[in-house]
């Protein structure tokens, strides 16, 4: 059975962002965006993509007719209340932090508001395991690889409870069962407790296999937006990505790109 939520939308109109003398986003609107949904934020290096999840965030310098979750303007809200709704995890996390992974996740459960220690430490366990990465609860942040550092930014995240989740390409760094394993907890997630995921992919397979809907930025516009199939086709890809691609689907009916060449202008 699928539980029933309160309603999430969050609506984007009309925002624009300049960073130093770069027009990176201008007057973009975008669908709206339901909760329970995973949406995919495609596109080339350089479109755009990271800086619209963190002009969502309230952290890029944008201005914008509307950035609006539900009934509750989001642009006037100070930063850290509004990172409270909407929680933008970025691109690559610090490095240098010698916490136990168990006490960064604490840390980030804490500044949300005082908490118990012993509930604490049963949502960073649930955390933990949801991830698959129990194992690590003792293991220093400053000694894990990447991959796993991704992972605990996610739980990291994830702990805050947020109606609306921006991940800035988490699963750059995670080998291929982490990847599918993420996305299938995310897609959990949304479905479960009615969260709006909006995640940055470069691998399209993964966007067609689990996202609800795409969006494909180019050059700081919205080229398309949809299903994943209507939106990652030949004719976008030529596009976007200046490659020539099929898609097809397998023997198990999973649909994948196929790229036959690449397209020199
Ligand atoms: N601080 C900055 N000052 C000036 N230009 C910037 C700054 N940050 C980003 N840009 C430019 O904004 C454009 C969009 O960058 P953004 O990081 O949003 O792209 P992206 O789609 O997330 O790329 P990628 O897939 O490589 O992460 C790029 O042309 C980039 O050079």
């Amino acid at each position: 059975m699928v539980p029933i939520f309160p309603p999430v939308e969050l609506r984007i109109a009309d925002l624009s962002c300049t960073l130093g003398s770069n027009r990176v986003l201008h007057k973009l609107t975008l669908p709206s965006l339901q909760g329970s949904q995973l949406v995919a934020l495609l596109g080339r290096n350089g479109s755009g993509k990271s800086t619209l999840l963190r002009s969502i965030a309230g952290l890029a310098p944008a201005h914008a007719e509307t950035v609006a979750l539900n009934d509750l303007d989001l642009l006037p809200l100070a930063p850290q209340v509004r990172a409270e709704k909407v929680r933008y995890l970025p691109q690559s996390l610090p490095e240098f932090v010698h916490l136990t992974v168990i006490e960064a996740i604490l840390v980030a459960l804490k500044a949300r508001g005082p908490i118990g220690t012993p509930i604490a430490m049963q949502k960073v366990e649930a955390i933990l395991e949801d991830l698959d990465i129990s194992r690590l609860g003792s293991c220093y942040l400053d000694e894990l690889s990447g991959g796993q550092r991704q992972l605990v930014g996610l739980a990291q995240a994830l702990v805050h409870e947020p109606t609306v989740l921006l991940l800035d390409e988490p699963l750059a760094s995670l080998d291929l069962n982490y990847q599918h394993h993420v996305m299938q907890m995310l897609v959990e997630l949304a479905r479960t407790r009615g969260l709006l995921i909006v995640i940055v992919l470069h691998d399209l397979n993964i966007a067609l296999r689990y996202a609800n809907l795409a969006l494909l930025l180019h050059k700081g516009a919205l080229l398309a937006s949809g299903e994943p199939l209507a939106v990652i086709t030949p004719a976008h890809l030529a596009e976007a990505f200046l490659i020539q691609a099929r898609v097809e689907r397998c023997s198990l009916g999973h649909a994948n790109v196929f790229v036959d060449d690449l397209i020199h202008l």
